[in-house]
């Protein structure tokens, strides 16, 4: 995992666990398009690298991210007229969001640690994670409409989903105002809130660690499985399932953590 990248750091703090660190810390870790393609390839990589098996986010310096580079970010684009522009413009919105996409597709859960602010983009990228965690003084804004844009790389689409109220989506997501670690928090937007940054990694690893002594056969199978069932009916989720078990339930690994189980020993599972 010593894998170098321009704009993150990506260490192994414990046995099969990945820390990636957006790595921008003078610009407050905002995000341009060579960034959002490194991301991707991280989480591409990680997806498959059988010596990891949890992933913790977080960013450099005392702010998670303040989301896209509003200075290096041009909204001109090429095109000699309307409908090649538009075909343009949707092949890049279409990579822009494959990318972020890329720590939800990521087969290995991924652990989000919100800190300082975390605004537009933030919030795209936390959304596509699978847990987070905020410190005391996190400050979210879903910033987009501030700078004219609806423009989506997932909030929209996974925000409503993650917390289940339309009328708080509405309200942070049409006035940009910026809600507290605390309103998160109550809301479900982020499942814990530490003291501060530090304490915030510290949960996060610590949660980390518990996920990865687990069968990686059963921990990945979840998050496939809760990940395809969100978006169908209980029915669909239930045929899923059973399809998916008909191969995960016939691993080693069932056995192994009901005997370490009985015998009050650590579980050992093989590489996956
Ligand atoms: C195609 C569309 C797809 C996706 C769209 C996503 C939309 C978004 O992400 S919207 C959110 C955009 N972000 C912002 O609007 C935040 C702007 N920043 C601020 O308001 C402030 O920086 C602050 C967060 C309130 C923090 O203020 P402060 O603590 O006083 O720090 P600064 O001195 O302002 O910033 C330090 C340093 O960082 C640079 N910087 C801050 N934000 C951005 C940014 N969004 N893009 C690029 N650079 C940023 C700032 O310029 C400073 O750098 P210097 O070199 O020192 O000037």
């Amino acid at each position: 995992m010593s894998q170098t990248y321009n704009h993150f750091n990506v260490t192994s703090p414990a046995p099969y666990i990945a820390h990636v660190e957006i790595n921008r810390p003078e610009k407050l870790n905002a995000f341009y398009q060579d960034m959002w393609m490194e991301y991707a390839q991280i989480f591409n990589t990680l997806s498959h690298s059988p010596d990891v098996r949890s992933i913790i986010l977080s960013g450099a310096g005392p702010t998670f991210t303040v989301g896209l580079d509003i200075h290096k970010t041009s909204l001109a684009f090429p095109g000699s007229d309307s409908a090649r522009k538009a075909w343009e413009i949707r092949r890049r919105m279409a990579e822009f969001q494959e990318c972020i996409s890329a720590s939800e597709k990521c087969e290995k859960p991924v652990i989000c640690v919100l800190h300082g602010f975390s605004m537009g983009l933030a919030i795209d990228i936390a959304c596509a994670t699978d847990i987070r965690i905020s410190s005391a003084d996190a400050k979210f804004a879903v910033k987009e409409v501030d700078i004219g844009l609806a423009a989506d790389i997932g909030t929209l689409s996974r925000l409503p989903k993650i917390v289940g109220s339309l009328s708080w989506v509405k309200d942070v997501t049409l006035s940009a105002r910026i809600f507290s670690a605390e309103e998160a928090h109550r809301v479900g937007f982020v499942s814990a809130v530490e003291r501060d940054k530090d304490a915030a990694v510290k949960k996060a690893l610590e949660m980390a660690s518990l996920i990865s002594a687990k069968s990686p056969v059963a921990v990945q199978g979840t998050k496939a499985i809760v990940n395809w069932s969100v978006d169908r009916t209980v029915a669909d989720g239930l045929a899923y399932t059973r399809v998916w078990n008909a191969a995960a339930l016939q691993t080693g690994d069932v056995g192994e953590a009901v005997g370490a189980t009985l015998g009050k020993r650590e579980a050992r599972f093989e590489k996956l």
